[in-house]
């Protein structure tokens, strides 16, 4: 499949600040991409190379085949949530997307359907000013969804929304993500990502560390998969010697590399337990993986 943005040996330099260091990627239609890396990784950058709002100092950005710095029709195909969504506090919600289709030039008519869509419809006649910063930031989505955008572009969207809100909001993404919308998010909150983003992107001072699946993230770091078991009343611990160790009372876990875990957890079922959790790593894990990684190459 043809992919959506594209960007090839990408640098970005702000003086002596090398912000964006040859970083080539893909993204694709139909998939949530997450962009994940600590404070001054360059993700926002990223964000406004993929944008057109900034040009690369080497390399070529292509989003659906065209120059987003230049091309009109590749930047109306753009949702864009920014980090620090501001609003006219004076305006209503409702004039407030308003004013926002008219500059998109979106078609007035989504407007209500979208409001309904954030669960702002009840308070879309109120000015922003009283909103509250998860109202704010679901009035930063609506506008961003204003002209069906086929690439999304959302930078640290889901702060200020409770769990609740969030939830919808990854419900939400996953239904445009299905109609084959490219959804790019910048977050650092990793929990929540898991299952979530189909494609994950690491980046590490300016430099992408790691790009693919969680599952291909997971084969490349080789890191272990924790399995732990409770033994049933009256089962004894001999069978589960070595690296098994005991954890409150009758449970016991072990760090099974990627080729042992089939075998380990076939040798716990010979005995009678009461209940088994194999835990793969999670995002948090890769991510301080990769980052360390980095740090050993320099
Ligand atoms: N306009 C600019 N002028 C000078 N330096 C800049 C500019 N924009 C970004 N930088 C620098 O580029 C680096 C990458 O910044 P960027 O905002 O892309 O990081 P980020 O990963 O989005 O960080 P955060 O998670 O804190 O938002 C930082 O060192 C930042 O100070």
């Amino acid at each position: 499949m043809k992919p959506t943005i594209l960007l090839d040996g990408v640098s970005k330099s702000f003086g002596a600040i090398r912000a964006v260091r040859n970083v080539s990627l893909a993204l694709a239609p139909g998939e949530i991409v997450a962009l994940v890396g600590h404070n001054g990784a360059g993700k926002t950058t990223l964000i406004k190379l993929m944008l057109g709002l900034i040009r690369p100092t080497e390399g070529v950005v292509r989003v659906l085949g065209g120059d987003p710095s230049t091309d009109a029709e590749v930047r109306a195909a753009f949702g864009y949530l920014p980090e620090n969504v501001a609003f006219n506090p004076a305006l209503t919600g409702r004039e407030t997307l308003h004013f926002y289709s008219a500059l998109k030039r979106a078609g007035r008519e989504q407007v209500e359907g979208l409001l309904e869509r954030v669960g702002l419809a009840e308070a879309a006649g109120r000015r922003v000013r009283t909103y509250s910063k998860g109202m704010r930031q679901r009035l930063g989505l609506a506008q961003a969804l204003l002209g069906r955008p086929r690439v999304l572009l959302l930078d640290e969207p889901t702060t200020g929304l409770d769990p609740a809100l969030r939830r919808d909001f990854y419900r939400f993404l996953e239904q445009l993500r299905d109609d084959g919308a490219t959804i790019l998010l910048s977050s650092h909150a990793l929990s929540e990502l898991e299952g979530r983003a189909d494609h994950v992107i690491i980046m590490g001072r300016g430099e992408k560390v790691a790009d693919g699946t969680l599952d291909e993230l997971r084969r490349l770091a080789r890191l272990p998969t924790r399995i732990r078991i409770r033994l049933a009343e009256g089962e004894r611990r001999d069978g589960f010697q070595g690296s098994w160790r005991a954890v409150n009372g009758r449970m016991l876990e072990i760090d099974a590399a990627p080729e042992e875990k089939v075998a380990l957890v076939r040798a716990a079922m010979g005995a009678a337990i009461a209940d088994l959790d194999v835990v793969p790593p999670t995002l948090d894990e890769l991510y301080a993986h990769f980052q360390d990684r980095q740090d050993l190459d320099r």
